[in-house]
């Protein structure tokens, strides 16, 4: 059995996450996916969604076999747990791979690192489109 690892933030779900985690569980036999804190994200907005909410509507799409939410403190803490043969990066994960790898490697962990390259596009395929349109729409409304 190969266990896969997804991660991300998940907020406002589109086609490029389903995509993603279809892709993603397509290079093994089970696929697990960690969902980010709130308190973690700091590269870009706070999601819309809460955190307990994101984490359950991952829980329910069919590809995903488990969903967990992530530490707070330290990203490597759930691998413990998760023991995944295979860590998945989306097309634009900021994570460095053979950092990422080495980190990993020096932690004790056996995991590959891999990333899955392409993107699909659809009419909305981030959450930020889809917080940029809402405001568009009613913003403009407003003025
Ligand atoms: C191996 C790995 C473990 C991670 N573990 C956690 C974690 O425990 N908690 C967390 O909030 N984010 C964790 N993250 C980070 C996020 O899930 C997510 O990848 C990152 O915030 C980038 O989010 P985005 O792709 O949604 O922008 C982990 C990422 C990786 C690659
Ligand atoms: N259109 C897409 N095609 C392929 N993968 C995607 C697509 N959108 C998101 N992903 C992947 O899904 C995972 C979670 O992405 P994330 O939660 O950051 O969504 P996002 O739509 O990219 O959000 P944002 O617009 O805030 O950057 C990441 O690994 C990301 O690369």
């Amino acid at each position: 059995m190969k266990r896969v690892l997804a991660t991300g933030t998940f907020d406002l779900l589109h086609p490029g996450h389903v995509f993603f985690l279809s892709s993603a569980r397509a290079l093994g036999d089970e696929l697990y996916v960690l969902v980010a804190r709130d308190s973690m994200i700091r590269h870009k907005a706070k999601p819309i969604v809460p955190e307990d909410q994101r984490l359950n509507v991952i829980s329910a799409l069919r590809v995903v076999d488990k969903a967990l939410l992530g530490s707070e403190k330290d990203i490597f803490e759930p691998l413990y747990e998760i023991e995944p043969d295979i860590i998945v990066l989306g097309h634009d994960q900021t994570f460095d791979i053979d950092e990422l790898q080495k980190s990993l490697k020096e932690k004790g962990f056996q995991a590959k690192v891999t990333r899955i390259d392409e993107s699909l596009k659809c009419p909305l395929y981030s959450s930020g489109r889809i917080v940029n349109k809402i405001l568009e729409r009613y913003c403009q409304d407003k003025a």
